[in-house]
């Protein structure tokens, strides 16, 4: 199968790795070249970091990187797609936009899918003449680790979409659960209410970042924390899912005021070097504020 990736950033660079991990080809698509670049140089530390700890066989490593190709031309990138997934940043019109770009361009009976965190499926494919052919699939950060994907079925998706996106994901080696198209849809509606309520806990001085993660690891067993994970996700990713939220259900999703402060800084996580924690070779080294 061809899967074409949009958006070659935290999410669409592991989501075109997994595709080609499987035996599918995979192209990831970026707005430039340094983007698309990285996206791969992103695959090819994921894939040593694999060989490093024994997961993934040189052979498949070099097997899988011969099955992506970068290309930043839209149109050239979906022409011969039987899948394609979205995953540019969280924002509806930008989504759309690509939606309509990749309905020129990408063959009829290709599948159209989004890796939204949040925002309507239903909505989404209504900028697409044929709204049955699209999907959700959501992956989960890092992909080429995470094991769920949420399959997200809109008003209009038919059966036949989602039937070949749960095939797709248990042929990655994903774990599907089908959710209704609803804001937010499973996890993020809950993953976010915790790291937006641990964030105004920060405001107000209950707690620093570092013993809101501990308390949570140690006294609920999640691996981790909510302020480290806002971190992993990106402060400017959550920024639009909460706004999003907010808008769709109400105040308890309004975004704190540091969350927009810091993104306004560039401070995004583990992306720009600096969140709720300073990161360095990819790990949190200590608290921002201390
Ligand atoms: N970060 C997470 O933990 C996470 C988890 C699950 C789902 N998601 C979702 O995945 C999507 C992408 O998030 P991300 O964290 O990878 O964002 P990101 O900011 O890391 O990457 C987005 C990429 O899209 C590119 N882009 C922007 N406009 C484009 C266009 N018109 N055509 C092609 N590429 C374009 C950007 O250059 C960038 O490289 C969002 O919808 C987000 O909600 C994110």
């Amino acid at each position: 199968m061809r899967v074409t990736v949009i958006g070659a950033g935290s999410m669409g660079h592991g989501i075109a790795q997994v595709a080609a991990a499987a035996g599918h080809d995979a192209t990831l698509n970026d707005v430039d070249e340094e983007r698309v670049a990285a996206g791969i140089e992103g695959i090819e530390g994921n894939l040593a970091g694999g060989v490093e700890r024994g997961k993934v066989t040189p052979e498949e490593r070099d097997a899988t990187l011969d099955r992506i190709a970068g290309e930043t031309d839209l149109a050239a990138a979906v022409g011969d797609a039987d899948l394609v997934v979205e995953a540019v940043p969280e924002r509806m019109d930008l989504k759309k936009e690509v939606f309509t770009d990749v309905e020129a361009a990408a063959p009829d009976d290709a599948v159209v899918a989004t890796n939204t965190s949040s925002l309507s499926v239903t909505e989404l494919a209504s900028a697409l003449e044929a709204p049955e052919r699209a999907v959700g699939l959501h992956f989960f950060n890092p992909p080429h680790i995470m094991d769920l994907v949420e399959v997200v079925v809109g008003e209009r998706t038919s059966g036949t979409t989602e039937a070949f996106a749960v095939e797709f994901v248990e042929g990655v080696g994903k774990e599907p659960v089908v959710v209704r198209d609803s804001a937010g849809f499973a996890s993020s509606r809950l993953g976010v209410a915790l790291g937006l309520e641990a964030i105004r806990m920060v405001e107000t001085g209950v707690a620093d970042a570092a013993d809101i993660d501990t308390a949570m690891r140690e006294g609920y067993n999640h691996p981790m924390g909510p302020l480290e994970l806002t971190d992993l996700v990106g402060l400017d990713v959550r920024l639009d899912i909460a706004e999003y939220l907010h808008e769709e259900l109400g105040e308890r999703f309004r975004p704190p005021q540091t969350l927009r402060r810091k993104v306004r800084a560039g401070d995004l996580g583990k992306k720009s070097g600096r969140g709720f924690y300073v990161w360095e070779d990819g790990e949190a080294v200590r608290p921002a504020d201390e």
